[in-house]
């Protein structure tokens, strides 16, 4: 399993985020689920360091995020919700800096991979400021993968993002999926099951389901995902 969470608990101040949870998560699109305030992002934030743990443990790639938190941080790619990238750097010069963090070998060589893969091509010359939101998204994504780490945290990749980048945006998800363990928020239930092999959703810092899509479609005796996720977490 490249994503091991055991009994993980978050408190801030006095409020549980996140309430003694465990999963894990192999290669493949993970959705991740719940509504606002669930403790979504907060659950990314510890499996990528940047927020310890009240309680609990986490392990990706066999890595503990604790102890070992310069290799989890080599094995994993992570695009936070609110993805904050130099407005004033060229698109290229910025992933030369991600690069040179992380010590690439042939960073141009990457680079101009992860150009074409994301879809930034036309772009490429631009600065981040001049760029769309969808565009901003796909650097903040070339950001997340130029490391080619084995595991991916999106958080609302691709939220206000119009029909066609949602298409090719998810698209590239797809693929990453097939080789990457794609840990995957989203309030976008079409795009779940467009893209995820295996779903969890988490409701008031608690799993409330984890299972592939089909077997929670039925064993809830339900033909749409939004039916499921209504039913488990619309309990105030
Ligand atoms: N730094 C913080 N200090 C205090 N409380 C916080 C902090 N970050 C998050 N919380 C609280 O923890 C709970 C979980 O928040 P989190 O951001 O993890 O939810 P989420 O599921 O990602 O929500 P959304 O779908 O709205 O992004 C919320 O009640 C939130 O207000």
């Amino acid at each position: 399993m490249s994503i091991h969470v055991e009994g993980l608990t978050k408190i801030y101040g006095e409020q549980k985020a996140v309430d003694d949870i465990s999963f894990a998560a192999k290669p493949g699109v993970l959705g991740f689920l719940g509504p606002n305030g669930a403790g979504k992002s907060t659950t990314m934030k510890i499996l990528t360091g940047f927020i310890p743990q009240t309680g609990g443990r986490a392990e990706v790639c066999g890595f503990d995020v604790t102890t070992q938190p310069l290799e989890v941080k080599r094995n994993i790619g992570y695009l936070p919700e609110s993805n904050a990238l130099y407005a004033d750097m060229y698109v290229k010069e910025s992933l030369g800096f991600v690069a040179d963090m992380h010590k690439l070998h042939e960073p141009e060589k990457r680079i101009a991979e992860v150009i074409e893969m994301t879809g930034l091509g036309p772009e490429q010359h631009k600065k981040i400021g001049q760029l769309s939101k969808g565009y901003r998204q796909r650097v903040g994504l070339a950001q997340a993968i130029l490391h080619d780490p084995k595991v991916l945290i999106l958080d609302e990749p691709t939220s206000g993002l119009d029909p066609n980048q949602l298409i090719s945006i998810r698209q590239l998800i797809i693929d990453l999926g097939k080789t990457k363990t794609v840990v995957l928020s989203t309030h976008i239930m079409q795009e779940v099951e467009a893209v995820c092999d295996h779903v969890i959703i988490i409701n008031k810092g608690k799993i409330v389901a984890d299972d592939t899509l089909q077997s929670l479609k039925h064993s809830n005796n339900a033909t749409s995902l939004e039916s499921i996720f209504v039913k488990l977490t619309n309990n105030q």
